[in-house]
């Protein structure tokens, strides 16, 4: 069968090749007998108008959080099972179906589906990230969590990420004064550098920095996720993977463009192996994987797996929440100015910049922060997870071996669980308020930007700090306003790895009048 494939992807057209496996996978399953498996999702509440072979793939739209809303408010509001291919997929929209998952069960839904892609770009998932779960994931999360993203860890980048935050400024007040008039900034592109740059810091810190090497990282990371975000026709008609043909054509581009990052990864090890041994202060994320190598038996493509994570999960979904939260503040201006007034008066007379030390007492920037990671998280649908072993949830059996996805995003905006859920209203996270007690850390299950239990994102306090230092110092220095003639922010979204605003967010900074 894969010949003969292989040989129809050489020779036939688009078409034939689309008919002869449609005819393998019909074949396929009606040979295949009605398994336990498959009596337990017959149970599970599902939408109608399952079409043969690609089961409830053209009820998701181009955006899928909002479609997977749609149909769990009509057919299944806690736990929804839709069969997407060949992967039966289970959705949980509700906090009592979240908490269920990611807590009560957790150990049952900790691990994450296969990958093909991520196999190849990755190392085998030899990242934390799409590993599943078992021993090496566990040792590598360990890794993560305590010797690269501990409390003390990221308090020891302070001086990189104000570093950075310094250059965005000088940017800023450049492009104003080379501008004469009006100064148009394309303030997605600014931050999406920022954030980059910033994990940049962490990653090879030590090195010096060599002109054009974080622009090479944005290329490959964009490819990254243009490749991990878009519709993977293997990870949901497995079977295509087993006839092999899948490596040869679907992944071809993966197996390219991980070549690249192979090439650039080992060159940089390389580098930091030659330098002498650092202090811990100084150690970056490189340095310190470097020195656990043995302890933690890391081969070499592991280090470089983990590496190309801190990439991966740190950079787009920082930029994502900044850019969300930029928009935010310029269609609500009375949020803006109340939030400004709190990081100004923050400063004394002549104070350069804001800084860490600044941050703790402003609670209004806190709540901004967390609304915008309620109405956009940019995981919206978190990772998927998977599920290991058999377990009862709201009377029923979920079987094992199905993927599993929480909806972040619907709970966010669950007008059962948040009162005015569509309104973009930091008051309601102040002290005193309804929700003030509300947080992150996967606590609250109407609000997980972060996720929760034990695949709950590791890099909270990286992601957090870095969210506030520059916001804070956006809005300390410029005033913002929409360019002349602009119609608005347009809020339309785009569907990868992560959500995102469709546009550029081009905005003009202007010095303020008057700082007290
Ligand atoms: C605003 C910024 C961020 C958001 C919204 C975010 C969100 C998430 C979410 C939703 C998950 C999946 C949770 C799940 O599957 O249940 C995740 C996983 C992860 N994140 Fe983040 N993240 C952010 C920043 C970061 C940063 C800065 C880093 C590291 C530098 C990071 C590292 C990771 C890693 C390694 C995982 C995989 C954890 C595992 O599978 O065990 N993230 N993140």
């Amino acid at each position: 069968m894969a010949q003969l494939l292989a040989h129809l992807h050489e020779h036939a057209s688009p078409q034939a090749l689309a008919l002869v496996l449609v005819l393998f996978l019909i074949t396929l399953r009606l040979l295949t007998p009605a398994s336990r498996t498959e009596e337990l999702l017959r149970k599970l509440p599902s939408p109608p108008r399952k079409l043969p072979i690609i089961g409830h793939l053209h009820l998701i739209g181009s955006l899928p959080h909002i479609s997977l809303r749609d149909l769990a408010v009509r057919h299944g509001p806690d736990l929804l099972l839709l069969r997407l291919g060949a992967a039966p997929t289970l959705v949980a929209s509700s906090p009592r179906a979240a908490r269920a998952i990611l807590r009560t069960h957790d150990h049952v839904f900790a691990s994450r589906p296969h990958s093909a892609v991520s196999d190849v770009l990755f190392y085998g998932s030899a990242n934390v990230a799409f590993a599943p779960s078992g021993e090496y994931w566990r040792r590598t999360r360990k890794i993560v969590a305590t010797h690269l993203l501990s409390s003390g860890k990221v308090r020891s980048f302070r001086p990189a990420r104000e570093h950075e935050v310094r250059l965005v400024l000088a940017r800023l007040k450049n492009s104003i004064a080379d501008a004469g008039t009006v100064a148009m900034v394309d303030v997605t592109e600014l931050l999406s550098r920022f954030s980059h740059d910033v994990i940049c810091h962490a990653v090879l810190g030590r090195l010096p920095r060599e002109e054009g090497r974080n622009k090479l990282f944005r290329e490959l990371f964009k490819t990254n996720s243009k490749l991990l975000g878009g519709f993977n026709l293997e990870d949901y008609f497995p079977d295509l993977e087993r006839l092999g043909i899948v490596r040869r054509v679907v992944l071809a581009k993966a197996l390219r463009h991980s070549k690249r990052w192979d090439v650039l990864l080992d060159e940089l090890i390389d580098k930091h192996s030659a330098e002498k041994a650092v202090t811990e202060e100084e150690a970056d994320f490189m340095d310190v994987l470097l020195s656990v190598q043995h302890e933690y038996k890391l081969t070499r493509d592991n280090i470089k797996a983990i590496l190309m994570d801190m990439f991966a999960a740190g950079t787009d979904t920082t930029f994502i929440s900044l850019d969300y939260a930029m928009a935010k503040l310029i269609r609500n201006p009375q949020v803006m100015a109340k939030l400004q007034a709190e990081v100004r008066s923050c400063a004394t007379e002549g104070k350069e910049m804001v800084t860490e030390d600044d941050l703790s007492s402003m609670s209004y920037l806190t709540a901004v922060m967390k609304e915008t990671f309620r109405l956009h998280p940019s995981g919206s649908l978190l990772l998927p997870h998977f599920s290991v072993a058999e377990c009862d949830i709201e009377g029923y059996t979920i079987p094992s071996g199905i993927r599993v996805l929480v909806n972040a995003w619907a709970l966010g905006r669950d007008n059962a669980c948040w009162e005015r859920a569509e309104e973009f209203m930091p008051e309601r996270f102040v002290e005193g308020a309804i929700d003030a007690a509300s947080d992150y850390q996967g606590n609250d299950f109407r609000l997980l930007p972060f996720g929760s239990g034990r695949r709950m994102c590791p890099g909270i306090n990286f992601a957090t700090i870095t969210f506030k230092i520059i916001l804070a110092n956006l809005l300390y220095h410029f005033d913002w306003e929409l360019p002349p003639g602009s119609k608005g922010v347009d809020m339309a979204e785009v569907f990868g790895m992560d959500v995102h605003r469709k546009e550029k967010l081009l905005l003009v900074p202007r010095n303020p009048v008057q700082m007290n």
